[in-house]
């Protein structure tokens, strides 16, 4: 191994999760990163997620789950790729029902509507079948990631969403569970509201099929790296419509229909 070319992409690389990290603070998006690397990878990517990982645990950021996204056609339409990806939130990335959520804390936010499974035990792949992951979920909850990109103009390709924490910006979960198993969400329905209108209708089959599905898949990938999903932690499976831009006064809602919903408000 040539370890001077290693190194100087470990440094691209480095340079990127600062530049990263940055704009999470300055809220002043970045040029996309597909072309500053050479040939660079989705591991690549994966690193320069997981180096800004490591340094907000160091800074005391406590994980609360984490997300799969690009789970839906509708959404690897949206962004031209067609394989899922993840990423993480942290305790003070959390909303609940009927949060006032400031629209400026964010560069330029997108609402998606979800599921939210509570896992009742930890799951570490390889090898997760989706009955193990069925059976691992213990709670079922109306949710709503709210995407952020801190790439200039949204102008992401799957590399540049992946090192940019798959887009999450913060997540909104309800307080009350859904009444449903987790052999039945293919056929649950949900519908993305904005100050009134429906924005868009999917169904549990069009995450990935199956929305326990992407959970099997996340367990199987991080299992790969040695890393467990915890009892306790908050997993959101994709978004079951295309995302929709908010911004300052607009209402959010993830409409379950007879089992449920969650609103949130944006602010200034
Ligand atoms: C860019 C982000 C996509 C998702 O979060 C999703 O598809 O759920």
């Amino acid at each position: 191994m040539n370890t001077s070319i290693t190194s100087s992409r470990k440094a691209v690389l480095d340079g990127l999760a600062d530049e990263l990290l940055a704009a999470t603070v300055s809220l002043v998006p970045v040029a996309p990163l597909r072309d500053r690397l050479q040939g660079m990878t989705l591991s690549d990517s994966y690193d320069v997620q997981n180096s800004q990982l490591e340094q907000h645990l160091a800074n005391g950021r406590v994980l609360a789950g984490r997300k799969v996204g690009l789970t839906s056609v509708a959404m690897q339409r949206q962004l031209g790729v067609d394989s899922p990806d993840f990423g993480f939130f942290f305790e003070d990335m959390v909303h609940h029902d009927g949060a006032r959520i400031p629209a400026s804390t964010f560069i330029q936010p997108k609402v998606e509507p979800e599921f939210g499974f509570v896992l009742k035990e930890s799951l570490q792949g390889p090898g997760i079948t989706l009955e193990q992951a069925a059976a691992a979920i213990g709670a079922i909850y109306p949710a709503i990631e709210i995407i952020d990109s801190r790439i200039t103009d949204w102008d992401i390709k799957l590399v540049d969403t992946v090192a940019d924490n798959a887009s999450c910006g913060a997540i909104a979960v309800g307080t009350t569970p859904l009444d449903i198993d987790p052999a039945d969400l293919q056929d649950v329905t949900c519908s993305l509201v904005i100050d009134g209108e429906v924005t868009g209708t999917g169904t549990g089959a069009d995450v990935m099929g199956n929305p326990v599905a992407p959970l099997a898949w996340l367990a199987n990938v991080l299992g790969e790296q040695g890393v467990a999903l915890e009892a306790g932690q908050l997993v959101l499976p994709g978004s079951f419509t295309a995302a929709m831009p908010v911004v300052t006064d607009s209402t959010a809602t993830a409409d379950f229909g007879p089992l449920g919903s969650l609103t949130i408000h944006f602010t200034d």
